[in-house]
């Protein structure tokens, strides 16, 4: 696993994943929360639509049914009176079925089943014994009735709804019944039929034994089914929704209502899926609508983090070179535009000017003799570092007081170190603000002349010896100096080389009587070499 060092994150880099991240999640969230609710809506409405279209339906079922019940009371009270004349039975048959087209067929039939008479005539019925499960039914019940279904003489899968004949003595004639056709088109298929199967919603009626009397798929219908859970409720009496799987597997939400003029229920029911196919392209809408804002609010957010983290990015890199004497100048120019950032660079300049001052003041007394206030040794190696680079000739003078050991001891240690401080005066006042003068022992002092040849070097040391000699140190009266002198580039010689040669030339004038400068023979060789 990348660790979080690897993954070298940033200030903007947060921001973004934060803003991004609490934006993504609002958005999200928002989205499926609205796409619940409008879920949990549309069901719940779709639901109700059913159960109220099924109420709808159950309601103009009954109506009819009632309807072509008072037909034949109205039928039967006609014929009750010319039970006898075969051309009323003819006519009212044809009538009835012709009239109001509420049914396939009529029929009378007397008291021992006889078809008296028919319509239409083409059934060839007419003198026949009936013997179907309705006109059974008809005939031992003896009351106005609507029959399970059944297949009939015909061969046709019927449901027979018929009203018995009774004289004025209130004596059983026979009854007059009509026919529906389950699975041709009829009454019930005008009634019933939906125009919205096009997303796959579809009714169906059942009669108490499950049997389907209506069903778009017409093969279905005599059909029996059990275990349907709305099938089950709406046999019940109830009326109301549910979501079920139907026969074909699919989600269904469904609306039923029982009907009262007979034992059937309606179903209408609409796959789920259809239900929800708008609320995606509603949704698919939303994301859409929303891409643009989301665009836009993601640059915003990406412009914002990188002015919040440009700051303090700029501090943190001028961070890494605080002893850089640029960093003050580059921490003023850091865009501070909010408190924090503002505050840290206030800070870090102050932070800064006291490090530099520190800094400062550490190098001045790393690279200084304390008592003269001259360079030390190590300022002396760094400056002829610097020259051998630059390849700047210069000519050492090694200075030495005479005798001083015996300033010491007559006058103390302290008017010691102020001859040391009076002569380190005189050398910086005799040479040039280019030269470099230095402290490298206890009263030794050594002092780089860059671009002078010999002869001047040479005479600039004598001016040197003369001035210190004349001046007048209190207590101790007037000092001797000795200066051994050599110079570079001499034949190759390394800068300890010509250090070493000045310290033997210095050696030379002590040994022959001090108070004097004496130049390396080399060194004027050299210079010999150069101006031939
Ligand atoms: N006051 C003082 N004396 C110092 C300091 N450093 C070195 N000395 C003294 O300088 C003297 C050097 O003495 P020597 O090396 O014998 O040299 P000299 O007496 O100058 O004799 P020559 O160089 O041979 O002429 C010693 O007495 C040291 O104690 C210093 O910082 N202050």
């Amino acid at each position: 696993m990348r660790s979080l060092k690897n993954i070298n994150l940033d200030l903007k880099k947060l921001i973004l994943f934060l803003a991004i991240s609490v934006t993504v999640i609002t958005f999200l969230n928002g989205f499926y929360s609205s796409y619940q609710v409008q879920k949990q809506q549309l069901q719940s409405q779709t639901l109700k639509n059913h159960n109220a279209y099924a109420a709808k339906l159950v309601s103009a079922t009954d109506r009819f049914l009632l309807a072509a019940q008072q037909q034949l009371a109205y039928s039967a009270k006609i014929l009750a009176i010319q039970f006898n004349d075969a051309n009323t039975l003819a006519q009212e048959t044809q009538r009835l079925r012709l009239q109001t087209d509420s049914f396939n067929s009529t029929v009378v039939v007397d008291k021992d089943g006889v078809v008296l008479g028919l319509s239409p005539l083409s059934l060839k019925l007419k003198g026949q014994l009936l013997e179907s499960d309705g006109a059974k039914q008809a005939l031992a019940k003896k009351k106005p009735m609507i029959s399970e279904p059944y297949i009939s003489a015909a061969g046709n899968l019927i449901i027979f709804i018929s009203h018995p004949i009774f004289n004025s003595q209130d004596e059983y004639l026979g009854y007059i019944g009509g026919t529906l056709y389950l699975k041709q088109k009829g009454i019930l298929h005008d009634l019933l039929q939906v125009h919205f199967h096009k997303d796959g919603s579809y009714i169906y009626v059942v009669d108490k034994s499950r049997r389907l009397l209506y069903h778009p798929d017409v093969a279905r219908i005599g059909e029996q089914v059990f275990g349907n859970p709305v099938i089950e409720a709406v046999l019940r009496g109830e009326s109301g929704t549910r979501q079920l799987i139907n026969s074909q597997n699919i989600a269904m939400l469904a609306g039923y209502a029982p009907l009262k003029s007979a034992s059937w229920g309606i179903v209408t029911q609409r796959p789920l899926g259809a239900t929800f196919a708008p609320l995606d392209g509603l949704m698919m809408n939303v994301l859409y609508r929303t891409l643009p804002v989301g665009l836009a609010t993601f640059i915003f957010i990406w412009v914002l983090a990188r002015l919040i983290s440009q700051p303090l990015r700029q501090l943190a890199e001028t961070a890494k070179t605080l002893d850089n004497p640029s960093t003050s100048q580059q921490l003023k120019q850091v865009r501070s535009w909010y408190y924090e950032s503002s505050e840290l660079r206030l800070a870090m300049l102050k932070g800064v000017g006291l490090l530099q001052n520190q800094i400062g003041l550490l190098q001045h007394e790393a690279q200084t003799d304390p008592l003269t206030g001259l360079h030390n040794r190590r300022s002396l190696e760094f400056m002829l570092d610097q020259l051998t680079l630059q390849q700047t000739s210069f000519t050492v003078l090694a200075i030495d007081i005479d005798f001083f050991k015996r300033v010491n001891d007559e006058f103390g240690h302290d008017i010691g170190d102020i001859v040391l401080q009076s002569l380190a005066t005189i050398i910086v006042d005799v040479t040039r603000e280019n030269d470099f003068v230095a402290r490298t022992g206890g009263e030794e002092f050594i002092v780089i002349l860059p671009n002078i040849n010999a002869k001047s070097a040479y005479l600039l040391a004598e001016r040197l010896r003369m001035r210190v000699s004349e001046t007048i140190i209190e207590p101790v009266g007037s000092i001797n100096i000795s200066i051994g002198i050599s110079g570079w580039p001499l034949m190759q010689l390394s800068v300890e080389d010509i250090l070493k040669q000045a310290d033997q030339a210095l050696y030379k004038a002590k040994k022959t009587g001090r108070n004097r400068c004496i130049i390396d023979s080399q060194f004027i060789q050299s210079e010999f070499v150069e101006q031939q």
